[in-house]
């Protein structure tokens, strides 16, 4: 159960393999009856969306749906729970060609914070046990999100670095990733590009000083300090259901569209470090007077 601690051994080899590569994976970090009971919740959630009343925008990293990432419903989503929706879940009149269970792309991004299995998974003992064994003095947890990668329809999620849309100064986010099925090449797996956390963050997602948008804006990085990105060296991260995959803030990473016909349910929540000033240009501004959820302090 999630209560038990680490052995240290198992956080040593974590941290260094960790280091090295900037991401490594623990396998069966959830039991059994976690994982089902956070599919549970999952399935809850998905049966819980009112078609009626959402705004059919569909979520999407890719070119298609940026005209929808900065819309109110996205930037209003950082302590609830929100659904975007599968590019190919909805046409051209915002209405859903599938069963609206499979319509989902992801849900969040406050699941932490208002659904107990979910806080209760990723505020637990051996989560801070890790986080410490990062180094990390003061992480908050910034947003949590649930990515089904529907059957057949399920989304790619184009090269990136998480640190570009949870940025601080200097950079510092650490993912927690726990896959609730088994995940595989066919249905899309997570793939990190291993020691490409020594890649600097050239750019940052922004929330436009007005209104609702967002975009992106350079950082100044010495070109020389860009090493060379050899794409062919991506590795496929095929996990089993219960397994923990921690991701650097800087590592590059990927997924690719679902194509087969099971899905690809998975958990992921981020951190930053609570001891450097919150920017006030970052996407996700919890609103005044109102915390981001403290692992510990050391
Ligand atoms: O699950 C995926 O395919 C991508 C997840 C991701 O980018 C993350 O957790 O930071
Ligand atoms: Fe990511």
């Amino acid at each position: 159960m999630a209560s038990e601690l680490l052995d240290n051994t198992l956080i040593e080899e974590t941290v260094n393999f960790f280091d090295k590569n900037g991401g490594a994976v623990i396998p069966n970090f959830l039991s059994a009856e976690e994982v089902k009971e956070l599919r549970q919740e999952a399935a809850k959630m998905l049966s819980e969306l009112d078609v009626s009343t959402h705004p059919m925008t569909v979520f999407s990293t890719g070119t298609a749906g940026k005209e929808h990432v900065g819309d109110k419903y996205f930037l209003d989503s950082w302590n609830n729970i929100s659904y975007f929706l599968e590019e190919g879940a909805v046409n051209q009149e915002g209405k859903l060609v599938v069963d609206k269970e499979r319509s989902v792309n992801k849900i969040g991004h406050g699941l932490h914070m208002v659904n107990d299995s979910f806080k209760r998974i990723s505020c637990s003992d051996k989560i801070a046990q890790i986080a410490k064994g990062l180094g990390m003095k003061d992480p908050r947890v910034l947003q949590s999100m649930l990515i089904f990668k529907q059957p057949e329809i399920g989304g790619e999620v184009p090269p990136h670095q998480d640190s570009t849309f949870l940025y601080t100064d200097p950079p510092s986010a650490r993912g927690f990733w726990f896959a609730l099925e088994d995940c595989t090449l066919s249905n899309g797996c997570l793939e990190y590009l291993p020691g490409s956390h020594s890649v600097p963050i050239r750019s940052r997602f922004v929330r436009k000083s007005e209104g609702y948008g967002t975009t992106f804006e350079d950082l100044p990085v010495d070109e020389k300090d860009i090493p060379e990105i050899d794409n062919s060296k991506y590795v496929p991260l095929e996990v089993k259901a219960g397994s923990l995959v921690l991701i650097h803030g800087n590592v590059l990473h990927r997924s690719s569209p679902n194509l087969s016909k099971d899905s690809r349910w998975i958990y992921t929540f981020h951190c930053i470090e609570g001891d450097y000033p919150y920017d006030k240009k970052n996407w996700l501004q919890p609103s005044p007077g109102l915390e981001l959820t403290r692992l510990y302090k050391n």
